[in-house]
């Protein structure tokens, strides 16, 4: 399970260009953790200042819950990896957020994964060296950013040892190439990092458009999510054991009410 830096800078409204701080990622990492049982692994930007930042970072999200990570190497202020005109730190620098992120975890199960952004400023020969030096540094996976080609995430999967990932992001770099087909690539991880936002944003566009041009939400209604299924999600039975009037509603109750009240 992803949880992307471009969705939580969304979600306050923001660009996703560095303006989130370490304590918000923690903090909505937690969240979500919470959430599942699912392993999940957080967009932690370039660590969010220097090296010994991204120690302290690293902590945070490891107390937030998260199973991994992902570091990158651009330089700040960061804009999204499918984007033009983004730069990188040099190799040195890189490695030693690498290292940084290593030793700074207490729990040797967290995932600490490098991301490069070279591919798209020095090519993919330069993305490789980088990559390589990044798993010498301690990487335990890697997320090549911005590769346009499945033969490009065969020859990263090649040179190193580690899990590597894809960025599925629409509207970016890449097609949007199948599982199967990644994975035939050598790929082992696939994320698709603002995918849900895109689709419930689309929806909720087209239900305001709705909403204006016919007055009422009547004929989005079939495509929602059920209140029963929402409550499923929040586990609300779960709460009768403090309070049995917690969850005692009933849909016809609800209907009786909407009759009552017209
Ligand atoms: C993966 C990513 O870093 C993210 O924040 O989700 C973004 C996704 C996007 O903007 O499409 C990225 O830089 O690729
Ligand atoms: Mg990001």
């Amino acid at each position: 399970m992803y949880i992307s830096g471009a969705v939580i800078s969304a979600d306050l409204g923001l660009p996703d260009v560095g303006l989130t701080t370490a304590t918000e990622v923690a903090t909505r990492s937690r969240q979500i953790a919470r959430m599942t049982d699912l392993p999940a692994l957080v967009d932690a930007d370039t660590g969010f200042g220097e090296p010994m930042n991204v120690a302290r970072t690293v902590q945070e999200l490891e107390d937030a819950g998260v199973a991994g990570l992902h570091i990158e190497d651009q330089v700040n202020p960061k804009r999204c990896g499918h984007l033009d005109g983004k730069q990188v730190v040099d190799t040195a620098t890189a490695v030693q957020r690498i290292r940084a992120a290593v030793d700074a975890r207490r729990d040797p199960d967290l995932l600490v994964m490098a991301r490069t952004d070279v591919r798209g400023i020095h090519g993919l020969d330069a993305a490789v060296d980088r990559i390589k030096a990044l798993v010498d540094a301690g990487a335990d996976a890697v997320f090549p950013e911005a590769m346009s080609l499945l033969a490009e995430f065969e020859a990263v999967a090649s040179a190193v040892d580690v899990p590597v990932l894809a960025n599925m992001t629409e509207f970016g770099r890449s097609d949007l190439f199948t599982t199967d087909e990644l994975a035939a690539a050598g790929v082992r991880v696939v994320i698709y990092p603002v995918s849900l936002l895109r689709v419930a944003m689309g929806a909720a566009e087209r239900a305001l458009d709705t909403l204006v041009a016919e007055g009422s939400l009547q004929s989005q209604v079939p495509g929602m999510q059920t209140r029963g299924r929402l409550y499923e999600l929040l586990d609300y039975p779960a709460y009768t054991r403090f309070d049995s009037t917690v969850f005692d509603f009933t849909l016809s109750a609800q209907q009786g009410r909407r009759e009552g009240a017209s």
